[in-house]
């Protein structure tokens, strides 16, 4: 399903956070929002997820006008959000349980090899390393029956090499999974890894500075090690927006 946002606005206490936010993400397209801390990243996605209304602009999914929480998108927020008194199962099916959709267990149980969760079904949370939170709180955001996963720094609290691994295994879960994806997040080699499309934004009040479309680029992490002059272009970019 394509994703369309047009002239996204938003004031918080009479300032100034988003000015005039327009893009859009095609069906099976990752595209990630790389910008300055506090410049309204989380905001967008908080926008789209429902759980802000007074923002003026428009958003439409296939062309359909959607306003307030849509089933459209599953969020999966900073934090895990996993409930320590669950086991993994339990916590994957979640959602499933809210919205008395039966068939997620026997779904949920097929993806536990390909989530890197195998032999955890009947754990809990607290037995499972950072990483693997992650990968169970990225599945439960993908069971769920939505066009649009919307990522906000899913791996920004772990360690830089849990972090790659991660970043692997997203990378890999993607050749099979095509879902159309919004990801926030600040760490530039994450968004130029991961996304087809790149979304830079300014500092507060938020615009869109560049795109940079990565579509036709084969991903490896030898292909990013060589990507210094794009990187170099994207830090003078948002570093020029940190001292603005
Ligand atoms: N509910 C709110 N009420 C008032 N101000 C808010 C609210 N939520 C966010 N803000 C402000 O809006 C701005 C954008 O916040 P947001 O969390 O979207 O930024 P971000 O780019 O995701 O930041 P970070 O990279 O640090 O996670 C910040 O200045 C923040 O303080």
């Amino acid at each position: 399903m394509k994703l369309q946002v047009e002239k996204l606005n938003l004031e918080f206490s009479g300032k100034e956070i988003l000015h005039d936010i327009s893009f859009s993400i095609q069906e099976g397209e990752f595209v990630s929002i790389l910008g300055p801390s506090g410049c309204g990243k989380s905001t967008i996605l908080n926008i789209l997820a429902g759980l802000i209304e007074d923002y003026s602009g428009q958003l439409f999914v296939d062309d359909e006008r959607i306003k307030g929480v849509s089933s459209h998108f599953a969020y999966m927020p900073q934090n895990d959000l996993l409930l320590e008194w669950r086991t993994i199962l339990d916590n994957v099916c979640l959602y499933g349980e809210i919205n008395h959709d039966k068939s997620m267990k026997q779904r949920a149980l097929k993806e536990f090899e390909t989530f890197g969760l195998s032999g955890y079904e009947n754990a809990y949370p607290s037995s499972l390393s950072g990483g693997m939170r992650q990968r169970a709180a990225f599945l439960r955001t993908s069971l769920c029956k939505a066009d649009i996963l919307l990522l906000d720094e899913p791996f920004g609290a772990l360690d830089v090499i849990t972090r790659n691994d991660m970043q692997d295994w997203l990378l890999q879960l993607r050749k099979n999974y095509n879902r159309t994806t919004l990801l926030v997040t600040h760490d530039i080699d994450e968004a130029l890894y991961l996304s087809d499309r790149i979304l830079i934004l300014s500092n507060k009040p938020s615009r869109i500075l560049q795109e940079i479309d990565l579509s036709k680029e084969k991903k490896s992490r030898d292909w990013l090690f060589s990507q210094s002059v794009l990187k170099k272009q994207v830090y003078e970019l948002l570093k020029g927006e940190n001292h603005a």
